[in-house]
């Protein structure tokens, strides 16, 4: 479960102060898939980096499973972004030079989990993001950027994290990848109990989510959706 609670983050501009994030506030249920819909430079991506503790608000509060990051320690703030938070963002780059099975190891070796488990656990995320098995050993700058997508998102599972924050991540896709990607957050959300929280302006993935947020000028409104057992929009 998480809550955010009148969530402000202002930048400097020259002489101007903007607000894209100006006074934000939502609860979302653990093992919800929600979408955050909006205009290019209207917060989202800035939203996001305040849900995982990347960035600090101005001022507010995120509240996850009860516990509150405004005022917690930075030891503390990055043991909940490597144990609580699975990330696919694309600057949060992967390495481009480790293999595709030694990024998504990367995650659970911070974790401290023993080397044969997380071998083992890798390969069976990469299946299932139906990541070609010749490519599990490859290296990362040798994939293509719809492959790079889905070994971020086998990564983002790592460590079963409770929360997925994932910034457009049908984004370098075709369109039947996109929708194998979108089938696979839906699925982690309902038999996994994972609560995950997309930025996209794929419509297709925003209608399939069971809730969507709109931000503009700085404040988030919630949309009706179709709900995940609808057909694809028409584009
Ligand atoms: N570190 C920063 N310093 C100053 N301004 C910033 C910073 N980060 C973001 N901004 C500004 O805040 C606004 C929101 O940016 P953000 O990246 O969150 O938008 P977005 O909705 O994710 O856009 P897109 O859809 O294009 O990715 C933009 O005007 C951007 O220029």
């Amino acid at each position: 479960m998480i809550e955010v609670k009148d969530l402000v983050r202002t930048f400097k501009s020259g002489d101007r102060t903007i607000k894209p994030v100006n006074g934000v506030s939502f609860e979302l249920g653990q093992g919800t898939l929600a979408s955050i819909v909006g205009k290019s430079g209207s917060g989202k991506s800035t939203l996001l980096s305040l849900l995982g503790a990347l960035d600090k608000p101005t001022s507010g509060d995120v509240v996850v499973n009860g516990v509150s990051l405004a005022g917690m320690p930075d030891g503390k703030l990055t043991e909940y972004r490597r144990r609580d938070i699975g990330f696919v963002f694309q600057q949060f780059n992967l390495v481009p030079n480790l293999s595709a099975l030694d990024n998504v190891m990367l995650p659970m070796e911070f974790a401290g989990v023993r080397k044969s488990v997380r071998a083992e656990r890798a390969r069976a995320l990469l299946e299932q993001v139906q990541l070609d098995p010749d490519k599990h050993g490859r290296r990362i700058n040798r994939l293509s950027g719809g492959e790079q997508q889905r070994v971020a998102i086998a990564r983002a599972l790592a460590n079963e994290p409770k929360l997925i924050l994932a910034d457009e991540p049908t984004g370098n896709l075709d369109e039947q990848t996109g929708e194998h990607i979108i089938a696979l957050l839906s699925s982690l959300s309902r038999d996994h109990n994972t609560t995950i929280l997309v930025v996209t302006h794929d419509r297709t993935l925003a209608n399939k989510t069971d809730r969507r947020f709109r931000l503009q000028q700085g404040k988030l409104t919630e949309e009706p959706v179709r709900g995940r057992a609808a057909e694809p929009a028409a584009v």
